[in-house]
């Protein structure tokens, strides 16, 4: 029994988006520089052509013209080269980012107890989307404002030097549509923005849900209700897309208008000052049409601006998961510390485990003791949210205890890495998962190098291989269907114990392992299971009464704690959980005869 923890706030996420890009700092430098190299070059091609044009029209020797001919050709090319190598650098920079934050998802997640925080359809969206969002930060929210203040400041200069005024106009129109209308079209598309990522998460939770419930929600008439939140979480979606389009139009408009009003309050500024001399003809056609060029610097920011807030909900939302604490660290050992046993059996011993999932949350486990000496069998047995996936989960090294210790012949598993420790102890979780692949290849997931001898000696003692026999004329090449759907339920839980074995545990710990079985199906795979563990050291899991008499010893766990511990018979002998779970009352005065 689970339940999902709450998010935390993430701060300061935009600033933490750019920061993940440090390691790729000099191409995204580079990136600027050339980014910065066209763009002056494109303000340049129109200013050269403008100086060109008026001085040609003055009809000056050919000569004097050449250096200008040949500025206007070298910006020309300069323009396309530069603004290729940009995008190719800055792209590749930002793909190299996004592989890097993507492994680092992947760890996180890895590290982590099984992802039961995040909702599957939700986690894909934060893995795809939102990891995506860094990109747009990186490629569209980096560069483009660099490169607006570093060519922006040499341009209104230049203008500057040949008219002051226009110069000064060129300054108020740039600030205007680089930052005015950015900050509005921020403000604009903030609301939306922010709402985007999480709709795109609910859209995908619900698509997730309906294809992966899709049986169920047939059988119970429920398929209508499930497509009705399909469809309002799309149009919640195209809502926000829409509002967000027409922020991005009016931004773009804005920016147009600004840049229009500039250069037509520069030319009639212009026109005045030639017609009153202070200013030539030639610098006069220059300025207009460098404050023309001027705005091809500015243009991207509306845009980037716009989708700001909806780049920040995805940081958060990224963060969010790369936040997540791991549930397990590897803590450091003293040096006289034992390893973990090379090899043979080994006795596992847990000593006043405690776990819990909140620092306000209750004992999930409050002080287990428990003891699996080699080649013997324990059961623990207990009734829901007693305790017992979170005793699985410790042993799984999925998580780690908050007080106790759970030891192998002395060494204790938390000062080991979770891969060791899973060599060691392993077995059939709860809902063991089927790849839509082989039945040789989801059996030697277990163990890669294993031959068909080996694969077929573990279907053996799983007793699947007569199955496999009678009714799959392909053999170790049939396809077992998505989750295993071309398989019985008996003929999964087996598949999980021959996967299980192949990988030759030295500690078996099946947990639950017939949970979603009929009766007959599961009297008949537990007994299998018991025979395939004779030797083994097994810990089994379970809330059912099946054959626990064949148990070397039965924990009982109620609400994290031990309540009895004995044989089958001791227990039915002793007043408690155990007799009332058989349905039996108290003892008789004077003892008991053994039932079953
Ligand atoms: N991820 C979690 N966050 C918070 N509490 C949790 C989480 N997982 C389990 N718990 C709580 O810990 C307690 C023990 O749960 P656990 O799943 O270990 O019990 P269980 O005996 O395996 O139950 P079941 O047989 O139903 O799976 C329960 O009270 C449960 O609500």
């Amino acid at each position: 029994m689970t339940r999902p923890a709450s998010p935390h706030r993430v701060s300061r996420p935009l600033l933490r988006m750019v920061a993940l890009a440090r390691p790729r700092g000099v191409r995204f430098a580079l990136g600027v520089l050339l980014g910065a190299l066209a763009t002056a070059a494109g303000v340049g091609l129109l200013s050269v052509s403008a100086w060109l044009l008026a001085t040609a029209a003055t009809h000056p020797p050919i000569t004097a013209l050449g250096v200008a001919v040949v500025a206007t050709r070298a910006f020309g090319v300069t323009r396309g080269v530069a603004r290729y190598l940009e995008r190719l650098v800055t792209h590749d920079a930002a793909f190299r980012t996004l592989a890097d934050v993507r492994v680092r998802v992947y760890q996180r997640l890895a590290r982590s107890e099984p992802v039961r925080r995040f909702r599957s359809g939700d986690l894909v969206s934060r893995l795809v989307n939102d990891t995506d969002a860094t990109q747009d930060l990186l490629v569209r929210g980096l560069t483009p404002p660099l490169v607006a203040v570093v060519v922006g400041g040499a341009v209104v200069a230049l203008s500057t030097a040949l008219f002051v005024p226009g110069g000064l106009l060129l300054a108020a129109g740039l600030v205007l549509g680089g930052l005015a209308v950015p900050l509005f079209a921020a403000a604009l598309g903030r609301r939306s923005g922010r709402r985007q990522a999480a709709a795109r998460g609910e859209l995908s939770t619900a698509l997730v849900d309906t294809l992966y419930g899709a049986p169920d929600l047939v059988a119970y008439g429920a398929m209508e209700q499930a497509v009705l939140r399909v469809e309002r979480a799309d149009a919640e979606l195209t809502r926000l897309a829409r509002r967000d389009a027409a922020v991005l139009g009016l931004g773009s408009g804005a920016s147009a208008l600004v840049a229009g009003a500039t250069v037509w309050a520069t030319l009639l500024l212009g026109v005045a000052a030639v017609a009153g001399g202070a200013l030539d003809a030639v610098p006069f056609a220059v300025v207009v049409l460098t404050a023309l060029a001027a705005f091809e610097i500015v243009a991207p920011l509306p845009a980037v601006a716009a989708k700001l807030a909806a780049i920040r909900a995805s940081g958060a939302r990224l963060f969010d998961v790369l936040d997540t604490e791991p549930a397990v660290r590897v803590a450091e050992a003293p040096a006289d510390r034992p390893g973990l046993p090379e090899e043979g059996a080994a006795t596992l011993r847990v000593r006043g485990l405690r776990v819990r999932y909140g620092p306000d949350e209750p004992w999930a486990l409050d002080g287990i003791d428990l003891d699996l000496p080699p080649g013997r069998r324990i059961a623990v047995l207990g009734p829901s949210g007693s305790g017992k996936s979170t005793l699985a989960s410790v042993l799984f090294r999925f998580r780690d205890p908050d007080a106790g210790t759970v030891t192998l012949d002395g060494a204790d598993i938390t000062e080991h890495p979770a891969d060791e420790v899973r060599r060691f102890i392993s077995g059939v979780p709860q809902d063991p998962h089927i790849f839509a692949s082989t039945l040789r290849e989801n059996l030697r997931l277990a163990r890669p190098g294993a031959d068909d001898a080996q694969v077929w000696e573990a279907l053996e003692r799983a007793r699947l291989a007569e199955d496999v026999r009678a009714t799959m004329p392909d053999g170790l090449d049939t396809q077992v269907g998505a989750h295993g759907a071309r398989l019985s339920g008996g003929m999964r839980q087996r598949l999980a114990l021959a996967r299980a074995l192949l990988a030759q545990p030295r500690i078996l710990v099946l947990d639950e392992p017939t949970t979603h079985l009929d009766p007959d199906t599961r009297d008949a795979v537990l007994d299998d299971l018991l025979a395939a563990s004779e030797g083994y050291s097994t810990l089994l899991i379970t809330h059912d009464l099946a054959r626990l008499e064949h148990m070397d010893e039965i924990y009982v766990i109620v609400d994290g704690r031990v309540v009895q511990r004995g044989s089958h018979a001791d227990l039915l002998a002793e007043k408690g959980w155990y007799r009332r779970a058989h349905g039996l009352g108290d003892p008789p005065r004077g003892g008991l005869r053994v039932v079953r």
